[in-house]
Order: structure tokens, then sequence, then C-alpha cells
């Protein structure tokens, strides 16, 4: 069976207009560069012209300071009208958004469909999951907000925690969840009473061209901004006038300490980091055969193992390898190839146009030191389409080892004793997630115990992911700084400052009353 190019069908293609720029409360039409947005679909058969989808400003260095000056009014050392809003008032300005934007949902699952080739199933969740994050967020919030347990009486001081915003937010999130992953911080920031400038995703910056006027229309001027274009040319000179507050940064680790290393003062620099990862599975001799490849195929390949979550490296007991392979292999040549929205479809076109190149030099060089592919139609290849390729057996000395594929590649390294996989461990720089697949798991104590120390989550027979967004998310080593999910993002970007007093007539009442309790600033849970 031979992969032949995606081309558009029927399906009429979304067309987003982003000749335009949200900054200060206005969107303007944008009359400098321009980038035309395609999505990696070919026209019609016989062509490689892609299909255009819209455009997005290329913003220069001016036009993204214009926005970062926007934010630093709107926050006025503290002073500004968002950072003083009441809480309620905050907290309606989000349910405003998210009104909103529930409008506009079938244009935006439509468009990440389109541009990052998301499937029907997978866009309309990533737009679902994300309200349900703000409404978890909302929730989260007000409950703090109810916290009455933040008050300390000692030595005649009788002091309250309290949280608070901290200033400029510089907002970037990835292509492969950019709706999804740069609300998870965004939407915290605003609640917090942060003003934000956010960056657009080169690709999957559609989603939110969709909802520009809805942000000029919710929030008082400054308060969000958007940014559009490539990230060397535009976020170098934001983060140099060393205004941003806090990095809020979901991406590749290349980028995130490129900017770092430019911002002059970075010790004062709230950074949250989610970056990448190359998440490891480790399938025991006495594993349920047929439930482990189930979850392993989700957790290596949904969204063509595009996701940072994803089972990036297969550790497979030597003595169950051959049986593991064949039956994972079956499973894997038959998920449905196809244009995202189409029914059933599994895998769909790589969105990075050097993604296919990328993946045939980790295939040829882990070819070239003995690798092998085990899948038989691994290596197939059209366009922007490339059919999961499996890689085994797979060793140290291999690029696909180290580097972190993004893509549907699967290498699988056979071991024979635990210490094979301690030493993986030991050298890795990564350090987000793993799963453990086994029967009994009792008897795995120590590789969860070495596991629980060197990542942010175990999975016990379980693909590694995310969700529940309630779950604190987070990584070790240089996949995370800082934790994300419902319940810790607002305390993410947020400080902690106490309000103190000796006036015993004051009491807890007294001082709720004063010092911001009525405006910019909640009880935090101590
Ligand atoms: N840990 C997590 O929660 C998480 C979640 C999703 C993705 N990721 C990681 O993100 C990566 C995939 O996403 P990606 O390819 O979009 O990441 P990326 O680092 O290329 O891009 C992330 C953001 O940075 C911008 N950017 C890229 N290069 C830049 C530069 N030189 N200067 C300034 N800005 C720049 C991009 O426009 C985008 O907005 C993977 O490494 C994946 O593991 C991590
Ligand atoms: O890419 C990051 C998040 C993927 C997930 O939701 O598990």
């Amino acid at each position: 069976m031979t992969l032949s190019p995606p081309i558009a069908d029927a399906t009429a293609p979304p067309f987003v207009d982003g000749r335009k720029v949200l900054c200060n409360g206005k969107v303007e039409p944008w009359t400098g560069p321009v980038q035309e947005v395609f999505a990696p679909i070919y026209k019609a058969a016989g062509s490689e012209e892609k299909v255009l989808i819209g455009y997005q400003a290329r913003m220069d260095e001016a036009a993204s300071l214009k926005a970062l000056d926007a934010a630093v009014a709107s926050w006025s050392h503290g002073r500004g009208e968002w950072a003083l809003a009441t809480p309620e008032h905050r907290i309606a300005k989000i349910e405003e958004l998210v009104k909103e934007l529930k409008t506009v949902r079938e244009q935006i699952v439509q468009v990440l469909m389109w541009e990052i080739c998301k499937s029907a199933a997978d866009a309309a969740k990533e737009f679902d999951r994300t309200m349900d994050f703000i409404a978890g967020t909302l929730k989260e919030y007000k409950a703090m907000l109810k916290a009455d347990n933040a008050f300390v009486q000692m030595d005649g001081v009788l002091a309250q925690s309290r949280r608070g915003p901290i200033g400029v937010m510089l907002n970037l999130g990835p292509f492969n969840y950019p709706f999804n992953e740069t609300y998870c911080t965004l939407i915290p920031a605003l609640l917090m009473g942060n003003s934000v400038v956010m960056k657009l995703p080169n690709v999957g910056c559609l989603a939110h061209i969709c909802s520009m006027e809805t942000y000029a229309k919710v929030f008082p001027p400054g308060v969000v901004n958007f940014v559009s274009g490539a990230g060397r040319t535009t976020m170098p000179p934001i983060m140099a006038t060393g205004k941003v507050d806090i990095f809020a940064f979901i991406g590749g680790s290349k980028a995130a300490d490129a900017l770092l290393k430019i911002h002059p003062e970075p010790h004062r620099l709230k950074a949250s980091l989610a970056l990448d990862a190359k998440n490891l599975g480790v399938v025991m001799p006495d594993c349920d055969m047929a439930a482990t490849v189930t979850e392993v195929l989700a957790g290596s390949l949904s969204y063509n193992g595009q996701r940072c979550t994803a089972l990036k490296l297969l550790f497979v007991h030597e003595s169950i390898a051959d049986a593991f392979l064949a039956a994972y292999c079956a499973k894997v040549d038959e998920l449905k190839i196809g244009l995202p929205w189409e029914s059933g479809v599994k895998l769909t076109p790589l969105p990075e146009p050097n993604k296919p190149a990328y993946l045939r030099e980790l295939i040829a060089d882990a070819k070239s030191l003995g690798a092998k592919v085990v899948n038989q139609l691994g290596e197939q290849e059209a366009g922007p389409f490339v059919r999961p390729t499996v890689l085994y057996p797979v060793s140290e000395k291999m690029r696909v080892w180290h580097e972190e594929q993004f893509g549907p590649l699967v290498p699988v390294v056979p071991f024979r004793e635990l210490d094979d996989v301690y030493a993986y461990l030991a050298q890795s720089t990564f350090g987000q997630q793993a799963s453990v697949f086994a029967g009994d798991v009792v008897k795995c104590a120590p590789l969860l115990d070495a596991l629980a120390n060197s990542v942010g989550r175990v999975n016990i027979n379980a693909q590694c992911q995310r969700g529940p967004d309630y779950l604190p998310f987070s990584g070790r080593k240089s996949s995370a700084l800082g934790t994300l999910s419902v319940t810790e993002a607002l305390k993410t970007v947020s400080t902690e400052y106490v309000v103190a007093t000796k006036d015993n007539a004051m009491g807890k009442a007294g001082m709720l009353s004063l010092a911001g309790a009525q405006c910019n600033c909640v009880a935090s849970l101590i």
C-alpha cells in the first residue's frame, strides 16, 4: 500500500484574514508585511501548491514594542484599572470572554483542523477542554477568595497572606496545542490582574486571530495585546527592555533559553516553562500485552506523536520484545491516515514543513547504527504525510535516543535489567513523565521510586498525558519550571504578599476591609 499526498477534498477551507493587530484595546488594520498561512494540504492531485487559509501580520520590532508599551501602561505599576479591579469584575469579564469564544467555536475548530491538522475529534476536544479549564480555574479562584485560613497571629502581630498580580506577562505557546496551551497561562494571569502580551504561535496563529475582536471588546485597553510574526524578530526586543515580569513559555527549550538570556535582570523575572520531553515507557515481561499495546499506541502516536506528553522512547523487556513488536506494529499499520475531517482518521499531515526531512534524518542515522524499521508500512511518506515508523533495536549511539522526535517515529529499546533504564534516567536531560506497564505492580516499586524521583508524573499501566487538567502538570530537569494545572496556575502567575498589623483593635474584619482586600488580591491557601 503506498501513500498518496493529501489533497483538499470538497470540504471548503476556512479563511482567516489576520492583516490586523490587537494593541491597546483596538483592532487596527496592519499595513506592513504579512505572512501567508497555508494548510499542509495540496490543492489538487499532481500539484504541490498548498491551500491558503489566511494571513498573519508579520510584525516588526517597533510594532511588538508598541504592544509591550500598551501592556506596561495598562499595568501602570499595579495602579492600572485591571490590576485594581475587584475579583468579581475580573470573573465577570472572563465569563464574558468564554461566552464570546463559544460563539466562534466552530470557526476555531475548523482552523485547528486545517492549520495544524488535528482530527475533527481532537480539534473539538482542544476547544472544549480549554473551556473546561477556564471553568475549573474560575471555580478555584472563587474558592481562593473565600479562603479564611490565611491569618496568622503571632508575637503581637496579626498578619494575612494574600496573592496579587505580578505585572506584565509575555505569553508564548506551541503549535501543537496553540489554543489550549496559551490559555493555560493566559486565563489565570488575567484573573489575577496581570496585563499580557501574547505572541501567537507562528504555526497555529489563526485560532487566536479569530478571537482578536473579542479581546478588544471584553478587556480594558492594553490588558491583552497580540504579537504575530517571527519570534526571532519580535521577541528579543521585548525581552531586552526588562519590562517583562512573567515569562510564560510553552514550547521548545531552545527558544525559551535564547529569550531568557536576553532579559537584563533575570533574577527578577518569574518564569513558567513547559518544555521538551522524551517520556519513556517501560514494558515489563508480565504486562497484559493487549492492554499495554492499546495504551502505548495511543500514548506514542495520537496526533502523530506531536504531544509533549507522547511516549517517545519505549524500553521493552527483551524476553517479550518480539511478541510486543508483532502486536504493536500490527496495530500501528492499521491506524487510519488521512485528512482531519475524514471519519476515524488517526494520523494527519504534519503541519511543520521541515518535520518529514528531520524524521528521515533520524531514521537514517538509526539505521546506519544498526536499527531496523520493523513495521511493514514504516518510512512511507508523501508530502507532509509520514507513516508511523517503529525503529528497533535503538541504542544510546543513535540521535533518536537523545532528541525529541515530536512526530510519528517510535524508537524501541530492548532491556535485560532495570539498570539499563536507570542508566538512561541518570543521563537524560528530560524529566516530564513516564509510564510503566506491568502485571505485578508491587514488584515494580523500586522502578516506580526511581521514576518518581526523575519525572513529574508516573503512570501505571496508562499512557503519559497531561489531563485531567486539575492535576499538577510539571516536570523535572530541562522539561519544566513551575507547575500548570487548574489549581496551580493561579499561583504560578501571581505573587504572595503579607499584610500585617500590631493594631489589636483592627482584627481580621478590619484587615479584610483594608489594604486592597476589596480589590486586587485574594487570600491564599497557606
Ligand atoms: N511541556 C509542555 O507542556 C509542552 C506542551 C506542548 C508542547 N511542548 C513542547 O513544544 C515543542 C513543540 O512546539 P513548537 O515547535 O511550537 O515549539 P517552539 O519552541 O518552536 O515554539 C514555541 C513558541 O516560541 C516561538 N518561537 C520559536 N522559536 C523562537 C525564537 N527563536 N525566538 C522567539 N520565539 C520563538 C514560536 O512562535 C511559538 O510561539 C516541543 O518541544 C514540545 O515538547 C511542551
Ligand atoms: O502537548 C502537551 C499536552 C498533551 C496532553 O494533553 O497530554
